[in-house]
């Protein structure tokens, strides 16, 4: 399992450390890891320009003293300060000992400056020129202390960082994105690489703050023993942990032990839903899938293992688990009966429009509810921007008001559950998902689990897993319709099962 903590947790972790280690120790393994990282993007060291953006901060600390060793390695580093008067002393000491140089960003070497009317930003022309020619910027603008956006001396370096055509490594994470929700307001750094230190923060793993972080890397500084104490934010699936949550069927299994998934989708309008639903379904281990709906032929005639009725839901036969909503239209009436089962229940797509916060709200049983961040927003009374731009606070806030477990579909698709703790992140996804049906062949597959008898967050975030992986290898560069994800689902297993 990859997990994150928030700024508090790390701060409380590293308070915890500093007290039983040398002073200075943990910034000294940090800048060691990360000099490190810099010398292997670098390839080679001697002679290469490389550039610090310093802010006030320790994340600035943490650059020079990285920027010390490369010089002492005998690359040419120049460290511009953002705040000359507030640098990290032992950091630039140490900089200049090993023979880097220093040049002052604000205009006359002052505080920060703000906004001007020649587009400065009232950063001196020696800093812009600093970056002209370097190899490799380092970015110690700001790390965990970031607070709200860039100030505008910072973005204008940022700006022209990324014109300057340099390699880009970020110090702990990316200045601009905020560590706990990888929101970015205004400018941020687009980085090549992020090295962090001792966990990953949030905001390295979600959109849109994962998408400014590039490759990261972990650099081990000694915190984990003290992390332990505290709840971690986030959670994101690694293969050995799908494979032990995924429903193998073993010699006694039958159908009714390998659980049945009812799917209500699909209308006279969409049979297309119907059919994609259950596929997804098919493919996600319940020994059998029951469809219900005015879809049945559709959905016979493609697979003809389903077992298909006109409905009612209630009069179906038994099922463990029930999906509802792909493709229904307005008719909301079987909707309602598989929201009054007293089994599991998947709700997404129109379900999620008909459905009554209040039923939802009343269940015993888990529901797990699966919108896109345009259904999350109108769930939610806001616009789909503000759901994209923080998906954290979205699926957290969905979780409570539902009282059920939600799973936010998207660039980066997230699990909350209804209790709260750590919200789980699905890091398989891939944009090429982002094609007409790909959801609903995601509901079908998890409600499947949900049948097999997996708990609704895992359920949703070994469903992302898979779907996730069955997108990237139905793919391989290419685009691919819903239905070659589906197809490409016992491929996904086989890739997680080692088969
Ligand atoms: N505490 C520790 O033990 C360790 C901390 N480390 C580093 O220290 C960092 C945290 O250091 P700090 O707490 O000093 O905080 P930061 O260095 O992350 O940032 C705080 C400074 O940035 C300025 N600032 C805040 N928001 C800004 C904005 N939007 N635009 C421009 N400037 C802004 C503030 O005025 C403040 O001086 C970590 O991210 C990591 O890089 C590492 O050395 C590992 C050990
Ligand atoms: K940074």
């Amino acid at each position: 399992m990859r997990t994150a903590y928030s700024v508090d947790s790390v701060r409380a972790a590293e308070r915890a450390l500093m007290a039983r280690v040398p002073d200075g120790a943990l910034m000294q393994r940090a800048a060691a890891g990360l000099a490190v990282a810099c010398g292997q993007l670098l390839g080679r060291v001697y002679g290469a320009r490389v550039v610090l953006l310093v802010g006030s901060g320790d994340n600035g600390g943490d650059a020079l003293f990285a920027g010390a060793r490369l010089a002492r390695r005998g690359a040419g580093v120049t460290a511009v300060l953002l705040a000359p008067d507030r640098v990290h002393g032992g950091g630039l000491a140490a900089l200049l000992r090993a023979g880097g140089r220093v040049v002052d960003a604000p205009v006359g070497g002052g505080a920060d400056g703000s906004a001007d009317a020649d587009g400065s930003a009232g950063v001196s022309e020696r800093a812009l020129a600093a970056l002209d020619g370097a190899r490799l910027v380092v970015d110690g603008i700001v790390g965990i202390g970031g607070k709200g956006g860039l100030r505008a001396p910072a973005a204008r370096l940022v700006r022209a960082a990324a014109a300057s055509g340099a390699l880009i490594v970020s110090v702990d994470l990316p200045s601009g994105v905020d560590a706990d929700t990888g929101q970015v307001r205004g400018d941020a750094v687009r980085a090549d690489a992020t090295v962090t230190f001792g966990t990953y923060k949030p905001g390295l793993l979600v959109d849109p703050g994962r998408e400014y972080a590039g490759a990261v890397r972990l650099v081990d500084i000694g915190l984990d023993g003290e992390l332990g104490a505290h709840d971690a934010a986030l959670e994101a699936l690694q293969y050995a942990d799908v494979e032990r949550l995924l429903p193998v069927p073993g010699a006694e299994s039958d159908k009714y032990r390998r659980g049945v998934v009812g799917v209500v989708a699909g209308s006279a309008r969409y049979p297309g839903a119907a059919v994609l639903c259950v596929a997804g379904a098919l493919r996600a281990g319940a020994g059998a899938v029951r469809y219900v709906g005015p879809a049945a032929d559709a959905v016979v005639a493609r697979f003809p293992e389903a077992l298909v009725s006109a409905g009612p839901p209630a009069a179906a036969g038994r099922v463990q688990a029930w999906v509802a909503g792909p493709g229904l239209g307005d008719d909301d009436a079987f909707l309602r009966d598989a929201v009054a089962a007293d089994v599991p229940v998947l709700i997404d797509a129109d379900g999620l429009r008909l459905v009554d916060v209040s039923a939802v709200r009343g269940r015993d049983a888990p529901t797990l509810l699966t919108p896109h961040a345009g259904e999350a927003a109108a769930l939610l009374g806001v616009s789909r921007e503000e759901v994209e731009g923080a998906r954290l606070e979205s699926v957290r806030e969905l979780a409570a008001r539902y009282s059920a477990t939600v799973l936010l579909k998207g660039s980066t698709t997230v699990v909350a559950s209804p209790g709260g703790g750590a919200v789980r992140v699905n890091p398989t996804g891939t944009s090429w998902l982002a094609t007409a049906g790909s959801g609903d062949v995601l509901s079908g597959l998890a409600g499947s689990l949900l049948a097999a008898g997996l708990g609704a967050g895992d359920a949703g975030a070994v469903g992302a897993f898979l779907h996730g992986l069955a997108g990237r290898l139905a793919a391989e560069g290419a685009p691919v319709g819903a239905q070659d994800v589906a197809e490409a689902l016992p491929l996904a297993w086989r890739d997680v099962r080692g088969a």
